[in-house]
């Protein structure tokens, strides 16, 4: 039986006043990678916004099954380059949607910690600050930021965009490993080959979602 983790009916959302989303209907279910494809300003990150809760709908539904507050990976260009943070910290605030802001981490959160750096092979950095990392390298360590969470829904804003090869294939594992483990995974993308790995696309084109055929 497949599990819906997340469900938008009819939704209406944008910016200033317009729609960008105008009627949105979708379920994500869970063990599935969904790409969401569109144009550039097709309204991805807005979609994925109102997903995670950042950005309310003027209009129209969503429905989360489950208690827990999905896990966001927004597009690297959305998160400020001086943030004073190492990349240890950083990962580490991926936690903070288990134990809450400032709360003391225990065992098993430095262990998880640890376990998404080494998935995303940024263990060598952990020491560093965000802010001296090259923009893939940031890249990853937001992917990271993002697993520690153990969210039952991940969503992803163009993750692998500007990635070397390497990068995107551990991107593209990860994503993997976490529908293999039932998480519900919504990536934003333009790239071909994270469609092509997809269990499902979906395009966003005049606000509204239709179903395309996965390869
Ligand atoms: N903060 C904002 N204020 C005003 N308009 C915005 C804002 N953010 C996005 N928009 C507008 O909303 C529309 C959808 O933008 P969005 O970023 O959701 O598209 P996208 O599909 O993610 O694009 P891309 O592929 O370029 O990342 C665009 O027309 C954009 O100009």
């Amino acid at each position: 039986m497949t599990t819906t983790r997340v469900r938008l009916d009819a939704v209406h959302a944008g910016h200033d006043g317009t729609d960008v989303l105008c009627g949105a209907t979708l379920d994500l279910r869970a063990g599935a990678v969904t790409a969401l494809v569109g144009d550039n300003g097709s309204g991805k990150s807005t979609l994925l916004g109102v997903l995670a809760g950042t950005h309310p709908p003027r209009a129209g539904r969503v429905q989360h099954e489950g208690p827990q507050r999905p896990a966001f990976v927004p597009q690297r260009s959305a998160v400020p380059d001086a943030l004073p943070l190492t990349v240890l910290q950083t990962v580490r605030m991926g936690r903070w949607a288990r134990r809450g802001a400032w709360r003391r981490l225990r065992r098993e959160d430095h262990e998880a910690v640890a376990h998404c750096l080494d998935r995303l092979d940024v263990a060598d950095l952990a020491g560093r600050a965000l802010h001296t990392l090259s923009g893939g390298q940031r890249q990853r360590v937001l992917v990271a930021q993002g697993l520690a969470q153990e969210a039952d829904l991940l969503l992803l804003d163009e993750p692998s965009t500007g990635l070397d090869t390497d990068a995107r294939a551990a991107i593209a594992r990860v994503l993997t490993e976490e529908r293999d483990r039932g998480r519900a995974v919504l990536v934003a993308t333009h790239a071909a080959d994270e469609v092509r790995g997809a269990d499902r696309v979906l395009r966003l084109h005049g606000g509204h979602l239709s179903e395309e055929t996965a390869s």
